[in-house]
């Protein structure tokens, strides 16, 4: 096992390497967030550095994974200048057998959303703890905001059944704020029946800007797990 550091880590890395290394020269990569995407993020930096990767460029889906690739050499592009997205890799907060998904645990989803979506192949990349039999079971459902409109939008979702509660910074005073300006609701509704219905409803209550539910845009789930001792990735 990786020296020094814990179970859950050594998964990520796993896993998010284990994608990187799909990654063929001359793609358009689209860079997600988070603790595990930034392991995939570093192994394209490494293997560009040792020139078994050459021509990549990346599409970041927030601030963080900007400067990430930035620190990694990874050049960057925008949606303006490309005409395709070959490949995503991004992590999720909880994923289904349907390969559906629930992300937003970094505030990132809308801009995760049109990254992902835009992409040839979308690869998620995951630690075991993240697989469940139905959304909504271990994780809140984010749902980005637009600052005006926090009390109306609460209201309604209360009436759809759900519990809304305004994400607060850490080490910051007050509410996270989006890399957009916006803020974050996350919404506990319990086991979620029909994900694809509820993905539109919430978009279509106006102040909302995007949810968290990924329905039907993951093409490849790869699993991070330790057995025996060992870390291995498999496809889910
Ligand atoms: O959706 C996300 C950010 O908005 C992340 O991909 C998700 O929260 C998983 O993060 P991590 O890999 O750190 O567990």
């Amino acid at each position: 096992m990786t020296a020094g550091l814990d179970p859950v880590t050594v998964m990520k890395q796993e896993v998010g390497r284990a994608a990187a290394n799909r990654v063929k020269s001359g793609s358009i990569v689209g860079l997600g967030t988070g603790s595990t995407t930034a392991f995939a993020i570093q192994c394209l930096g490494e293997r560009l550095r040792s020139g078994e990767l050459t021509d990549i460029r990346g599409v970041p889906t927030s601030f963080q994974a900007s400067v990430l690739a930035k620190q990694h050499g990874i050049p960057l592009t925008t949606l303006d200048e490309i005409d395709r997205i070959d490949i995503a890799i991004d992590g999720a907060d909880e994923v289904d057998p349907q390969k559906n998904l629930i992300k937003g645990g970094g505030a990132a989803h809308t801009r995760e959303k049109i990254v992902d979506s835009l992409a040839e192949q979308f690869i998620v990349v995951v630690d075991r703890s993240k697989l469940v039999d139905r959304l909504g079971t271990t994780f809140p459902l984010p749902v980005e905001v637009l600052p005006m409109a926090v009390t109306p939008v609460m209201q309604a979702i209360e009436k759809l059944g759900g519990k809304p509660e305004l994400r607060m910074g850490v080490k910051k005073d007050g509410p996270v704020i989006t890399d957009q300006g916006n803020m974050v609701l996350d919404v506990t509704f319990g086991a979620i029946d029909n994900p694809a219905e509820l993905e539109k409803t919430l978009n279509n209550i106006p102040g909302v800007l995007e949810n968290g539910l990924f329905v039907g845009v993951a093409d490849v789930v790869l699993v991070g797990e330790i057995k025996d001792n060992h870390p291995s990735v498999r496809e889910a």
